[in-house]
């Protein structure tokens, strides 16, 4: 263990007036940055729970909410949850950036205990329905905040990593929820309920959590975000503290207004809000949700006997590929994941709009999916097939969209950085909400075959955007990615990252 006696006393107070801290252990500092990321990061286990339990929600409810639920009713439960996430997430920027980005991880943390509880406790349509609003109002402060704060303490040259932790969680908890929600077999309550567990385990870890060391400096706490940035091992922190209060002085002088101002009309901003919103539309209008939220309803639809059971291999790809992304994504690179990952969704997706044109599956009105098959069949060859392609599809989806969007706070100039990421998420929400509420309609009007034609036109469109748009951010300090966007989209500069002066 680390002996604090051993640790030299720099003393001296440099030009700002910081005073600097007792020297930290790397080894230390390491263990600190893990445990705050796997606390902050467990937001996102929730995350993935909370959106992933609805599948086997939706094919156990029956008759419990007094009566059978139309597409209407299975569109609002799951829909609920990204309406509320859409709107929440601005909101938690704006908070996040006039209170501190802990406090709002601590608020989502206690809406998800209580979002869990009171789902458990629905009666009817209407409860259930509030109760999912409740997660997504956490869902959607969590998913704005927490990804920044990862940013803000992890050393550059392991940021993508850190930060890709939470797309960890996220799918790791989707795997959880399935696993759950098969387990119980159809006693949904306590699978919705089971969410209220990790967040509680959160709330107790939140209370020794420093507060992000770039907000502390953003609000002239020098000293104490001097601290921070010494436990979270700098060697000099004072030069860190100096090179944030620089930007923040330099956003200062170019600011035209309110932040929102700064947002828009300063280009590097603007690009930044460009590029994150644009990355998080593509990942979700790509569809993928469509098979997190109904994958078990697509299986039963196709004549697979388990149709639980098979939907869990595409939330166990989502998440053994999210693994290998995050093992690479600081090697790699942001821009060169999605490059190579982008166009085999395309032929995952294009597999199974073929699969589809082979299968006889029209989904009827009433959806519970075990009804949803208007006689009981049992799986042909193209069903493997089309399992396959859905798979194929996760796996590349996983390793570069599922993941990179997450990325989006570092693409900030600190002052903006929690506004412009909580807009950004609140794009992720919304396609996701455009998702969740057209798949089924699409399904029905234009048939399967034809719905996972439009997500590989989307592809397509998303693969053309991001040669053009998407720079790579690897291995820069976040007050280098800002001069990376100021003449442009960044994307050639960063042949030569160490070019870049702060
Ligand atoms: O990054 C995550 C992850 O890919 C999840 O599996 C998905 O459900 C979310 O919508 C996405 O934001």
């Amino acid at each position: 263990m680390h002996d604090e006696s051993e640790q030299p006393l720099i003393v001296d107070e440099n030009d700002d007036g910081v005073t600097s801290r007792p020297e930290v252990s790397k080894q230390d500092a390491n263990k600190l940055i893990w445990l705050l990321t796997l606390s902050a990061g467990l937001s996102g286990l929730l995350f993935g729970y909370d959106t992933g339990v609805i599948s086997s929600t939706l094919v156990s409810i029956h008759e419990d909410l007094g009566r059978t639920l139309t597409t209407l009713d299975l569109s609002m439960i799951t829909s609920s949850t990204s309406l509320l996430a859409l709107i929440a997430s601005p909101l938690a920027g704006h908070f996040a950036d006039s209170l501190g980005r802990r406090p709002v991880i601590s608020v989502a943390c206690g809406l998800f205990i209580f979002g869990a509880l009171f789902q458990s406790a629905a009666t009817n349509v209407w409860t259930m329905v509030l109760g999912r609003a409740v997660v997504g109002a956490a869902v959607g402060g969590a998913s704005a905040v927490v990804p920044l704060y990862i940013a803000e303490i992890s050393p550059a040259d392991r940021r993508g990593q850190l930060v890709s932790v939470q797309s960890l969680f996220i799918t790791g908890g989707q795997v959880v929820a399935y696993v759950v929600g098969w387990a119980v077999m159809g006693r949904w309550r306590w699978s919705v309920g089971a969410g209220a567990v990790p967040a509680i385990l959160q709330a107790g870890l939140l209370v020794g959590m420093p507060e992000s060391p770039r907000w502390l400096v953003l609000k002239g706490r020098d000293d104490e975000a001097a601290i921070v940035f010494s436990q979270l091992g700098h060697d000099d922190c004072n030069q860190i503290v100096s090179q944030v209060k620089h930007e923040v002085k330099e956003e200062q002088l170019s600011a035209s207004g309110s932040m929102f101002n700064e947002l828009i009309t300063i280009p590097a901003n603007r690009r930044a809000l460009i590029i994150a919103a644009g990355l998080q539309a593509l990942q979700q209008l790509s569809g993928f949700n469509s098979l997190m939220y109904f994958s078990a309803t697509i299986f039963a639809l196709v004549g697979f006997t388990s149709p639980i059971g098979t939907s869990l291999s595409i939330s166990v790809s989502n998440f053994v590929f999210t693994l290998l992304a995050f093992a690479i994504i600081d090697r790699v690179g942001r821009r060169r994941i999605l490059l190579y990952s982008i166009p085999f969704m395309i032929l995952g997706l294009a597999s199974c709009s073929l699969a589809f044109m082979h299968i006889d599956a029209s989904p009827s009105d009433t959806v519970a999916p075990s009804s949803a098959v208007s006689a009981p069949k049992s799986p042909s060859p193209w069903s493997l097939v089309l399992l396959c392609s859905l798979i194929f599809y996760v796996a590349s989806y996983a390793c570069g969209l599922g993941c990179v969007p997450w990325q989006q706070s570092e693409l900030f100039s600190l002052s903006v950085r929690s506004m412009g990421s909580g807009l950004a998420t609140a794009t992720n929400w919304t396609s996701n909400f455009i998702v969740g509420a057209t798949f089924l309609p699409m399904m029905h009007t234009l048939g399967p075959s034809a719905t996972f034609l439009v997500y590989v036109v989307v592809c397509l469109i998303g693969y053309a955007w991001v040669w053009r748009c998407y720079p790579e951010t690897k291995n820069l300090e976040l007050e280098q990615v800002k001069k990376l966007l100021e003449d442009g989209w960044g994307v050639k500069a960063n042949e030569l990252p160490n070019d870049l002066e702060v």
